[in-house]
């Protein structure tokens, strides 16, 4: 089991694409599915201890999987139910569903147990749970055998909760409360439409509230594979064993916090991607001879909110610069902080390795000419908060044709105003807005998304929920600064000060303030 830290990130079509590459070089489906289900059981022993398990299984190869688990687990003398959704639709699932010599229960009626794997979709996962499937027009679920009313699979009752001709559910219910209590038997609602309790989600829920235990086979049931949309109303799961490869969703919200913990299972399915997930990074101490300038100097534009750009500049420095230079009116601060007043003569000096601005700078005029000054200069620049919102129009269309790198940091709202409201996601937004900008975007958010203008990103994973105070991304703009600063490609800069944020929030505990945050870079860095 590999954790996620600095593993590529897989779309649908990328596992596909290298599961037709394994098979190209000899392996088959079959092989690929066989050492799969090895490594999910050797992992569930290890969990699950002599813990009785329930196994719930759809149509395709998660199905598949879940099979082959459930036939070496009971090998192994553990106790092992299969609940089915559906008769196994591929040949590979179809082949596994054979080597289970045990009983299926339906999925509607299956009883629960202290362990729960979820083995119902997976990366094929098309719409929401108890949506009704539309293949050329036809929404009939009659052309989908084993998911249709009255098969063996589903019970009457949740037949009728499933099908009124012309309703379709599109599965977004976002209700994670009590779970229904199931229908009389007899087929008495058999009139109900689809809405808000949908048999599907409803009866994973109850299952996982039974469980003492429950693991999601390469994903839950009912998230998206690619871009963290969650599609119907699931459990949260403990542990999620990822197949092969970390997915987007894995690490994208409101996905991962179904996800719980996220383990790779190594299924000799090789994996590369430009998509990867944050790694620790590595960040040598100073040489012998280091100065304050060749570790970095960065100089801080202050404004109209003095105590940002301070913040950002106590983050600086304990992140590691050499020289952090304040430019403004405001004389406080550490000792160590030198102040000049702003001039475009000061901005201008040589040895700034990188410009900061936009912490606490205000919207108004002069905040203006000090960001058309900023962006006269030669240097590296890390543009955050306001100075992102007075980047709108021509000047943007301006920075494309500058030589020095530009990281972006926007938050959600800044980078709507910024390049546009999308339903897109959040992968595929800030690598758009990477490539026609030309700037490195630190997209942030409880899912912390960089991208390079040449398409390479790094995922952070969640950081501590404590976050959410003011004054935070200020911390995180300075600390990128420091690492631009330091002589780092825009992207790793970008990545060491995300992960030198993360690192010291998780070092504050709760209920910090930025305050700290930006004391605890310090530690975060000494610890590298
Ligand atoms: N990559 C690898 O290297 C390996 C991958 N492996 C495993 O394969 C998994 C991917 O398998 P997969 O492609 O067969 O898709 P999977 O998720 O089982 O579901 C597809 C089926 O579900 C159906 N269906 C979809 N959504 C539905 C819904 N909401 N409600 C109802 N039905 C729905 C869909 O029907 P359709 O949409 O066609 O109507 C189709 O029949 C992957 O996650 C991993 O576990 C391993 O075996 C080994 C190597
Ligand atoms: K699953």
């Amino acid at each position: 089991m590999m954790p996620l830290a600095g593993q590529p990130l897989l779309t649908a079509a990328g596992i596909r694409a290298a599961e037709d590459a394994a098979i190209a070089a000899g392996a088959t489906v079959g092989s690929v599915m066989a050492r799969a289900g090895q490594e999910i059981a050797a992992a569930v022993r290890r969990l699950a201890g002599a813990n009785a398990i329930l196994i719930v299984c759809g149509p395709g190869n998660n199905g598949g999987d879940g099979y082959v688990v459930a036939r070496l687990l009971r090998e192994a003398g553990l106790d092992v139910r299969i609940a089915a959704l559906a008769e196994p639709k591929t040949d590979a699932a179809k082949a596994a569903r054979a080597g289970w010599a045990g009983p299926i229960e339906p999925f509607v009626d299956a009883k629960p147990a202290p362990i729960l794997i979820d083995a119902l979709f997976g990366t094929g996962l098309t719409r929401g749970l108890d949506a009704i499937p539309a293949e050329n027009g036809d929404t009939s679920p009659a052309r989908h055998p084993g998911l249709e009313p009255g098969s063996r699979f589903l019970t009457e009752e949740a037949a009728g909760h499933r099908v009124k001709p012309g309703v379709t559910n599109n599965g977004a219910e976002s209700s994670s409360g009590p779970v229904a209590p199931s229908p009389a038997k007899g087929g008495a609602q058999s009139d109900r439409t689809i809405d808000s309790a949908t048999p599907i989600a409803t009866k994973l829920r109850a299952l996982a509230d039974a469980a003492q235990l429950t693991i999601a086979i390469d994903l839950p049931s009912g998230v998206t594979t690619d871009d963290g949309r969650v599609l119907s109303a699931i459990p949260s799961y403990d542990v999620t064993l990822a197949l092969a490869a970390a997915k987007p969703s894995h690490l994208l919200q409101p996905a991962a916090r179904h996800c719980g913990a996220v383990r790779i299972l190594d299924i000799g399915v090789p994996a590369a991607s430009s998509v990867q997930v944050l790694a620790r990074p590595t960040l040598p101490p100073p040489g012998p001879d280091a100065h304050k300038y060749s570790r970095g100097m960065v100089a801080i534009v202050a404004g109209s909110m003095p105590g940002a750009a301070r913040l950002a500049s106590s983050a600086a420095m304990r992140a590691g610069a050499g020289y952090v230079l304040l430019l403004g009116d405001d004389p406080a601060g550490p000792d160590a902080l030198v102040h000049k007043p702003f001039s475009t003569e000061a901005i201008a000096e040589t040895r700034i390795n990188t410009l900061l601005i936009g912490p606490g700078l205000g919207r108004d005029a002069a905040a203006e000419a000090r960001l058309d000054a900023a962006l006269a200069t030669a240097h590296p620049l890390v543009i955050d908060g306001d100075a992102l919102h007075l980047l709108r129009g021509a000047r943007l269309t301006q920075l494309a044709h500058r030589d020095a790198p530009i990281i972006f940091t926007p938050h959600g709202g800044e980078f709507d105003a910024l390049f546009g409201a999308s339903a897109a996601g959040k992968i595929e937004r800030a690598r758009a807005a990477a490539a026609q900008s030309g700037a490195t975007i630190v997209f942030k958010g409880a899912d912390t998304v960089i991208a390079e203008p040449d398409g390479a990103v790094r995922v952070a994973p969640a950081a501590s929920p404590w976050l959410s105070t003011a004054g935070t991304g200020d911390v995180l703009a300075g600390a990128i600064a420091a690492m631009l600063a330091a002589g780092l490609a825009p992207l790793e800069a970008a990545a060491a000060g995300v992960w030198l944020h993360g690192e010291a929030a998780r070092r504050c505990g709760a209920a910090f303030i930025a305050d700290d945050l930006a004391q605890a870079l310090s530690a975060a860095r000494a610890a590298l």
